[in-house]
């Protein structure tokens, strides 16, 4: 089977998919721990001609079973299948996660959806993973029932930062079982990888420390909508997102990054779309022109380098953040804040000098 897809149940999964290797998780950034357990799975379904797929989750477990408050997701859910299929998956299996759904067993969750549902053969896994009523399966679980229904459990050391999924072949290669005792330390001392690492982070302007876990740019995305018309004026038109994108909205300040068209407006239909157009990114509540006790709301905004003259109203854009230039400041003078804005352009030209946008590395 070689056709990519998206399941939201058991009764979209096609019935010649055939069996399958899978992992399970909620991938949030789809970040390089993640790419490590896919990359896995992959070589492990290819080995055994099984079919690679990952069944995920939305919403977030803990946002359905947890207190409001929890912190954002770094990507949204489409972000989430779509980064999934990119590392390789054959099919997503997207099951709504529920307080009824969370009332299956372990065992038969494992039974009904892996078994039954998706002809599973072989898991790839976690040391650390939890699933079913309770979080009461582990791997002790996962390698009973593999005896009684006749699946391979390939449990992975943990991948600490700096470490490729290649450096870690053998352990996969070692075999099913006995890749390491379960809560056996990993390959190295280094703190994990880990979504909450990633979004913390973000949401403190830490950028590079961010790429390096995710293995790409952090993006944002959303349709442009219309602002208060004075970027034109000052020489700075900016696309400017809603009050709600997907993605994770990082720190406020001024950031390199790239701007991609992802779906045209009706209108803009025919045009050549932007792909990793060079910009500078603003977040931040534009206190230059706001007293301090205003209520102001936080805009998220990009400059595209190089054509004032765009037109990407109501079209969907997705921005990647590379690099955070400097806080957000109040300035006393309009003419200071563009002067400012001269010099932010330089910086972001010169940070992206040997920089180019995934999008484009994907081409
Ligand atoms: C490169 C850049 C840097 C910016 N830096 C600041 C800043 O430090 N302080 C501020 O009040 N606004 C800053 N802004 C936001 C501008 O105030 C905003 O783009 C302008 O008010 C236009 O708003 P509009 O798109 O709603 O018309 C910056 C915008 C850009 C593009
Ligand atoms: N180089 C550019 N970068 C960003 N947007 C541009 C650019 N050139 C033209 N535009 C257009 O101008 C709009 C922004 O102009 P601006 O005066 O800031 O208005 P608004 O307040 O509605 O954002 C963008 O939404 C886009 O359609």
């Amino acid at each position: 089977m070689t056709r990519a897809q998206i399941w939201h149940s058991l009764e979209e999964v096609p019935a010649d998919l055939g069996a399958s290797a899978v992992t399970i998780g909620n991938f949030d950034g789809v970040h390089l721990g993640h790419r490590y357990v896919l990359d896995a799975l992959r070589d492990n379904a290819a080995a055994r001609s099984l079919e690679p797929v990952a069944l995920t989750f939305w919403p977030h477990p803990r946002h359905v079973m947890q207190t409001p408050g929890e912190p954002p997701l770094i990507t949204a859910h489409t972000d989430r299948d779509r980064l999934l299929l990119l590392a390789g998956m054959n099919g997503v299996l997207d099951l709504e996660f529920t307080w009824d759904f969370a009332q299956y067993s372990a065992e038969e969750f494992v039974r009904v959806f892996l078994v039954e549902g998706l002809g599973m053969r072989c898991i790839v896994t976690g040391s650390d993973t939890r699933f079913g009523r309770a979080n009461a399966g582990d791997v002790d679980t996962l390698l009973e029932l593999g005896r009684r229904y006749g699946f391979d459990v390939v449990v992975l050391p943990d991948l600490s930062p700096g470490e490729t999924a290649a450096t870690d072949a053998a352990a996969i290669d070692a075999g099913p079982l006995d890749a390491r005792s379960p809560g056996e330390p990993g390959p190295a001392e280094a703190p994990r990888i880990s979504s909450s690492a990633i979004r913390e982070a973000l949401l403190s302007g830490e950028i590079p420390e961010a790429t390096a876990m995710l293995g790409r740019f952090h993006t944002v995305a959303d349709v442009v909508h219309h602002g208060f018309k004075r970027g034109r004026e000052l020489g700075f038109p900016t696309a400017n997102l809603g009050p709600m994108p997907q993605g994770l909205v990082p720190a406020d300040g001024v950031y390199a990054g790239f701007l991609t068209v992802v779906e045209q407006s009706q209108e803009h239909r025919g045009a050549p779309p932007l792909v990793g157009a060079r910009t500078t990114i603003s977040i931040g509540t534009n206190p230059t022109f706001h007293e301090g006790s205003e209520e102001s709301p936080r805009m998220v905004e990009a400059y595209v380098h190089g054509d004032n003259s765009l037109d990407l109203y109501g079209d969907t854009v997705r921005l990647e953040f590379v690099e955070r230039q400097r806080p957000t400041l109040r300035f006393s003078s309009v003419n200071a804040l563009v002067a400012q804005m001269e010099l932010d352009k330089d910086v972001t030209r010169r940070t992206l000098e040997s920089v180019q946008s995934d999008v484009l590395h994907r081409r």
